[in-house]
């Protein structure tokens, strides 16, 4: 048996070394905002409201050579990837390279996540770190009744990291070893709906199969409720066969009583009847090791603890990166990249992905060349969309281009009636008209397709849906109904305004609404982008700008929206807000006032509004309401002239607000004005109509 590891582990070895160098390309990130002004009725007050939002887009190429190595780890780490693997050294190996380079994109250089980083989530103490169990394993108890769904998927992805890496360790006091192994208790006890999380439950589990691989000793769920099962069953669909068989329900007596045994009562917190002090994870110091010194690939030398040592192949992925990004004379690029932006690296391909999974539903992303169809699957990959498989669509013109998703490359087809046979879910994005032909064909053959254009916005019967704001809309649509359907995205200022509106607009019914909204070049897609680069570049070195978008310049300009102007002189663009605000909140009598705009920013809007009540009662009040809103959070400091800017928004799934004060133009009571920015792109389209998809699930 000894000498069968022995060549199982020199095989896995001679693997990993194969797999050792690899390149990788990843990409880009962005931002947008905007501006409104609206009224609102609170017990007979009039309130009104006038609200800014600002946003942008930027993009940045980096060219990563990633190098794995098997080097600082000892025996038992390569045991539990090959145990894992059934002692497969080739499937161990792959696993083993994954986990490194996953590491490498989740972990900071110091070798852990700091406290600073989650701390929204420790805020709420949910996770207690408890001493070793009778089989001298560390617990870690999770209070589910003190958790919420995370705004920040990538944030509570970083939580389950610290949590994990820090159980580990303390099972040997800060040291880390390779083999050691925790004990998890999962209370439900006192959860209502709201601390429903299935996503946040698959994350840790996923996160345990595929990146802590024969870690979990076992895991105990208690207090299960009856309306809990369901979520359970659909839990159980992201488990491998061994990890369901190490999870136990706790539901009864004898069930309660050998946990009890199994945990024992040194470690069982006095609430669970043993005689340990309930501890929450941020108060457990852990001692830090000796360093032990290393050498990288590039002969440096660097000086790291063992506890730090969990990751300790970042430390060879950044330095070798760093060089590469240096050193590398014809990156790939995208149409942004040599812009002087501010702009957060995505380290797309580094990930292992656990999305791809045989029972999930088959998606096709029409319009995947364009603006939109990039961040869809920018969104699909950071959310961990479930899919079995993926279609990339766009026009001929893109037929036979390679387009890259979680680690994968795909060929992109020419989009064509055939397209969505098998199709379950098909997202699109390639305008209205594309949307008019193709949209109604799929939802016939049994897709359901997410909308981004406006064509179906204003038709009865399809929901128009910001998953936030009226979620109720898409009720009863669901894969695997039977039957196909139509769910439209709202127009991206929709969105963005209604998200901070809608939570004001609950406590006091907006009557009225003043809306100026700033939009970037973004707004008409990957081409006017790309143009705006040109016309800047060529504005600074003084040539006549290329001006075939817009038919006039837009760097260091702005404009009224080349949306056609209606009858009644408001434009297209204008009306699309008054008109779907009106659908959404199933309300009339909204009276909508709008100015929109074009601006030299590649995704920009603006918003701003008033509320009746005293002025600070007013502003305290809606800075309160916004606090808790969801997908929103506050950038309001006046002391230091601090306030929402596209930069804050690019890349974030959330919409900021800010400037939150009384409207002096109104007579009395009567306003307060607010400032929004967002991310056009992805909560403004993308990401609104993945999380429609989500609720298709
Ligand atoms: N940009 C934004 O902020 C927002 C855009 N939207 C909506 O999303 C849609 C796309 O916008 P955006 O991504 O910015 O636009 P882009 O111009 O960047 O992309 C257009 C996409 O549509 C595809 N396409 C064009 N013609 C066809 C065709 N005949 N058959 C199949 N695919 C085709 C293009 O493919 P190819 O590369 O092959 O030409 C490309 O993938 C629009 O409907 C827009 O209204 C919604 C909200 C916000
Ligand atoms: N609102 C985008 C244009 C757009 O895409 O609108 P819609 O999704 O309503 O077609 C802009 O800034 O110009």
């Amino acid at each position: 048996m000894e000498e069968s590891q022995e060549l199982a582990l020199t095989q896995l070895r001679k693997s990993v070394e194969k797999l050792s160098s690899s390149t990788e390309f990843v990409s880009f990130g962005r931002f947008m905002s905007f501006t409104v002004n609206v009224s609102l009725e609170n017990e007979k007050k009039i309130c009104h409201l006038i609200f800014m939002s600002y946003t942008k887009i930027s993009s940045m190429v980096f060219f990563f050579v990633v190098v794995s190595s098997e080097k600082g780890y000892e025996k038992p780490t390569l045991m539990r990837f090959l145990v894992a693997r059934s002692m497969d050294p080739d499937k161990a190996a792959k696993m083993f390279v994954d986990w490194q380079k996953w590491r490498a994109s989740m972990i900071p250089p110091t070798g852990f996540i700091p406290e600073s980083e989650v701390k929204d989530e420790l805020e709420f103490r949910k996770v207690c770190l408890q001493g070793p169990t009778k089989s001298g394993h560390p617990l870690v108890l999770v209070i589910t009744s003190k958790h919420f769904a995370s705004k920040d998927p990538a944030n509570f992805k970083k939580f389950v990291v610290y949590v994990l890496d820090k159980t580990i360790a303390s099972g040997n006091n800060g040291k880390e070893i390779g083999g050691e192994k925790l004990v998890a208790v999962i209370d439900l006890a006192n959860i209502t709906y709201k601390n429903l999380d299935a996503r946040g439950l698959i994350t840790g589990f996923q996160f345990l199969q595929s990146y802590y691989p024969e870690r979990l000793a076992k895991c105990y769920i208690l207090h299960m409720p009856g309306f809990f099962v369901t979520v359970w069953k659909f839990v159980c669909r992201f488990l491998e066969k061994a990890t369901q068989e190490k999870i136990v329900i706790v539901t009864d007596g004898e069930e309660l009583k050998k946990f009890e045994e199994e945990i024992g009562a040194e470690a069982l917190p006095e609430e669970y009847g043993g005689r340990a002090k309930l501890t929450a994870i941020q108060d457990v110091l852990l001692p830090q090791s000796a360093p032990v010194t290393l050498t990288n690939n590039n002969s440096q030398t660097f000086s790291i603890s063992r506890l730090q040592n969990l990751s300790i192949s970042h430390f060879f992925f950044l330095t070798t990166a760093t060089m590469a990004t240096f050193t590398h004379q014809t990156p790939q690029t995208h149409f942004l990249s040599r812009l002087p932006l501010r702009a957060t690296p995505r380290h797309f391909s580094a990930r292992v992905k656990m999305s791809l999974q045989e029972s999930a539903p088959s998606l096709a992303v029409v319009g995947v060349t364009g603006a939109v169809g990039q961040e869809f699957l920018s969104v699909l990959s950071d959310r961990d969309f479930p899919y079995s498989s993926v279609k990339m669509l766009a026009s001929k013109r893109s037929a036979g281009k390679r387009v890259a998703f979680d680690g994968r490359e795909y060929t992109v087809e020419e989009l064509t009636a055939e397209s969505f046979d098998g199709v379950d879910i098909a997202l699109f994005s390639a305008g209205g008209s594309i949307s008019k032909e193709f949209g109604p064909l799929a939802a016939e053959k049994g897709t359901i397709v997410v909308d981004n254009s406006s064509a179906f916005r204003m038709v009865d019967g399809v929901p128009l849906v910001i998953p936030e704001v009226n979620p109720e809309a898409m009720k009863g649509i669901k894969v695997g109904m039977g039957k196909g359907a139509l769910i439209a995205n709202p127009n991206c200022s929709t969105i963005i305004c209604l998200m901070a509106v809608t939570p004001l607009h609950r406590h006091a019914k907006v009557k009225r609404m003043v809306v100026s909204t700033y939009q970037a070049a973004s707004g008409a897609g990957a081409a006017a982008m790309e143009e705006l680069v040109q016309q800047t570049r060529e504005v600074l070195e003084g040539k006549p700008p290329t001006c075939n978008i817009f038919g006039q310049q837009y760097a260091f300009n702005l404009f009224s929206h080349n949306a056609p102007i209606l009858d009644n002189g408001y434009n297209e663009e204008e009306m699309k807000l008054v008109k779907e605000t009106r659908k959404i909140w199933v309300s009339g009598l909204l009276k909508v006032l709008l100015c929109v705009h074009f601006t030299l920013i590649f995704c920009s809007k603006f918003w701003f509004y008033a509320c009746s009540c005293r002025e600070c009662e007013s502003s305290n009040t809606a800075r309160e309401i916004l606090k808790k809103a969801p997908g929103v959070y506050i950038i309001d400091d006046r002391a230091s002239n601090t306030f929402p800017t596209p930069l804050d928004v690019s890349n974030k799934d959330d919409v900021a607000v800010g400037r939150i004060r009384r409207d002096v133009s109104q007579d009395g009571d009567f306003g307060l004005d607010i400032f929004v920015c967002g991310d056009q792109i992805r909560k403004g389209a993308a990401l609104n109509a993945v999380q429609i998809a989500e609720m298709l699930l």
